[in-house]
């Protein structure tokens, strides 16, 4: 769990925030309603994840290219949180960036330079009390499929990891943000870094509010070839995972992806 210099007054606004939006009226939510990934704000509730899996939650996201996101396009009720959160999680985003380079023995600028990082998809969500917890989850089990999330939960818990087969309670810290790696991380890391797999439970206590913030690469860099880098590529530890474009990672995430535990085997040599 990290923090480095995010105000506890901005976390707890993007969570009060995120739910303000969420407890509206349905009519005013319903204008965000949208299944179209191309938009940049959307709001969705509940949802088939994969065949027979869904979620117990609703959803707002917000996406910001390159860092940016017009400001009119965020809904009002939650708008100066949003603006605010999001410049914080992009600071932070450029010292994980930095130590991550050096837990890789690469130099510090590396992962900043090569862009993978340079826009954000701001999820706030929000999971109902659920009266019958053991027949869903609130998020099923998954692991992220960009390159890092940042994550808020407010105090309900419900977050667990998977740890050697076992599901692991992540317990709500006050003021703390949980790092999580994504699976294309894992792959330029040539799996010295593991996207861990998560769930969070449907609870018969809350709501639950969460606040992720997804970081993928900037548009330029979109374009470009991801790949284990060659520095990371020793005799004891040959590549793992081919070159991919982030274009062709995401078309694969939207599509026969969701039909599939890890995506990770489909990027393997
Ligand atoms: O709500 C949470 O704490 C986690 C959500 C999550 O893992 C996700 O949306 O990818
Ligand atoms: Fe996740």
């Amino acid at each position: 769990m990290v923090n480095h210099g995010v105000p506890s007054g901005v976390m707890e606004g993007m969570l009060e925030a995120a739910r303000r939006f969420h407890e509206q009226r349905r009519e005013d939510k319903m204008e965000y309603y949208s299944g179209d990934r191309k938009r940049r704000v959307r709001f969705n509730t509940g949802g088939r994840v994969r065949v027979g899996v869904f979620s117990w939650r609703d959803i707002l996201t917000c996406v910001f290219h390159d860092d940016y996101l017009d400001p009119q396009a965020i809904p009002l009720v939650c708008r100066k949180e949003v603006q605010e959160y999001v410049k914080c999680m992009i600071k932070l985003r450029e010292t994980m960036a930095e130590l991550l380079s050096e837990a890789l023995g690469l130099s510090s600028d590396y992962l900043s330079r090569i862009e993978c990082m340079r826009s954000e998809a701001l999820a706030s969500l929000y999971y109902p009390i659920c009266p019958e917890p053991h027949l869903t989850l609130g998020t099923p089990k998954h692991s992220d499929t960009t390159f890092l999330t940042l994550l808020l939960q407010d105090h309900i818990g419900g977050l667990q990891i998977l740890h050697k087969n076992q599901w692991v309670d992540v317990p709500p810290v006050p003021g703390a943000l949980i790092a999580n790696i994504g699976d294309l991380m894992q792959i330029i890391s040539n799996d010295k870094f593991i996207s861990v797999e998560h769930r969070v439970l449907a609870q018969p206590i809350g709501p639950r509010v969460s606040v992720a913030c997804f970081f993928s690469p900037s548009s330029k860099a979109a374009t470009k070839h991801f790949g284990p880098k060659k520095e990371l590529l020793l005799e004891e530890s040959p590549q793992i995972y081919r070159e991919f474009l982030c274009n062709e990672s995401f078309t694969y995430y939207t599509t026969k992806g969701q039909d599939v535990e890890s995506a990770l085997p489909h990027f393997k040599l």
